[in-house]
């Protein structure tokens, strides 16, 4: 929902600054690639210590580069295949770090076991979510879904509530503190809705692509 409302806003708000890099000879490969590094260093350096305001902050600041990049290449006319593959990579790796940071913080001071694996489980689902459309789409299926929970609602739901969560290091009231498990749970859920979704879509559109192979091979027989 964010990918298909927020978007177009998005890109009217960083198409000057991303046109600002070009001129100054950024190439997009070394946004995704630095936007990953701040991202990854702010998830793994301030969450595991429950320092989350700061790991926001910072996350924050660098997960916009993955809408500056693709909007740099399109800019450019240089939009490439080997561009493609490294974003949607990279950004595998950039949430792994998100959820792999709070689990980390649950696993050890944070003191929460069940909170932990449910960290674990929004890294594993987000990464197979995003697994489904890509390996659908490599069989050459379109795997017409969204979903519920796309990338873009996994981060604004856990990192909304791990900023506000953190506001508390500076006196803000304590129920704060249940933002953030409410912001786990809601996107373990929300993305095994968005798994169920998108295999039921890719084992009805691959029966459709199967039976009209198999139509098109009898009338040629
Ligand atoms: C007092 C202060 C308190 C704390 C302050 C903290 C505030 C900050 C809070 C949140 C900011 C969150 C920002 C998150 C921005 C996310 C941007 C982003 O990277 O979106 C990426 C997304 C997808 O891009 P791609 O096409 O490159 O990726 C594809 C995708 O990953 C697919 O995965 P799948 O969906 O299938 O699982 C892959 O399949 C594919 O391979 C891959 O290529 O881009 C978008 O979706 C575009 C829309 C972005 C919309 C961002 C909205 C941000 C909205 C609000 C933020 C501000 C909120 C402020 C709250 C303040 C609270 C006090
Ligand atoms: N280094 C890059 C990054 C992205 N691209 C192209 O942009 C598309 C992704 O657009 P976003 O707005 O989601 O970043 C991607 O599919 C590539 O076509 C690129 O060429 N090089
Ligand atoms: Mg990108
Ligand atoms: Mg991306």
């Amino acid at each position: 929902m964010l990918n298909k409302y927020a978007r177009a806003f998005f890109t009217r708000v960083l198409t000057p600054f991303a046109a600002f890099l070009l001129r100054r000879g950024v190439s997009p490969d070394a946004v995704t690639l630095i936007g990953t590094a701040g991202v990854v260093a702010g998830a793994l350096v301030f969450f595991p210590r429950g320092e989350f305001f700061w790991g926001t902050i910072t996350i924050t600041l660098f997960v916009f580069s993955d809408l500056v990049d693709g909007n740099m290449a399109r800019q450019a006319g240089i939009s490439s295949r080997w561009g493609a593959f490294l974003d949607s990579t990279l950004d595998r790796v950039a949430d792994a770090a998100i959820f792999g940071g709070l689990a980390l913080w649950y696993a050890g001071s944070g003191d929460d076991n069940a909170l932990c694996a449910v960290a674990i489980f929004c890294l594993a689902s987000g990464q197979v979510v995003s697994y489904t459309k890509a390996r659908g789409e490599s069989i050459g299926l379109p795997v017409a879904v969204n979903g519920l929970v796309e990338r873009a609602e996994r981060l604004v739901i856990s990192l909304v509530a791990a900023g506000l969560s953190g506001l508390q290091t500076f006196g803000a009231p304590s129920w704060l503190g249940v933002l953030l498990p409410v912001a786990l749970w809601a996107v373990a859920a929300g993305s095994l809705v968005t798994l169920i979704q998108r295999v039921v879509t890719v084992r009805r559109e691959a029966a459709e692509a199967d039976a009209a192979a198999a139509a098109a091979e009898g009338g040629a027989a």
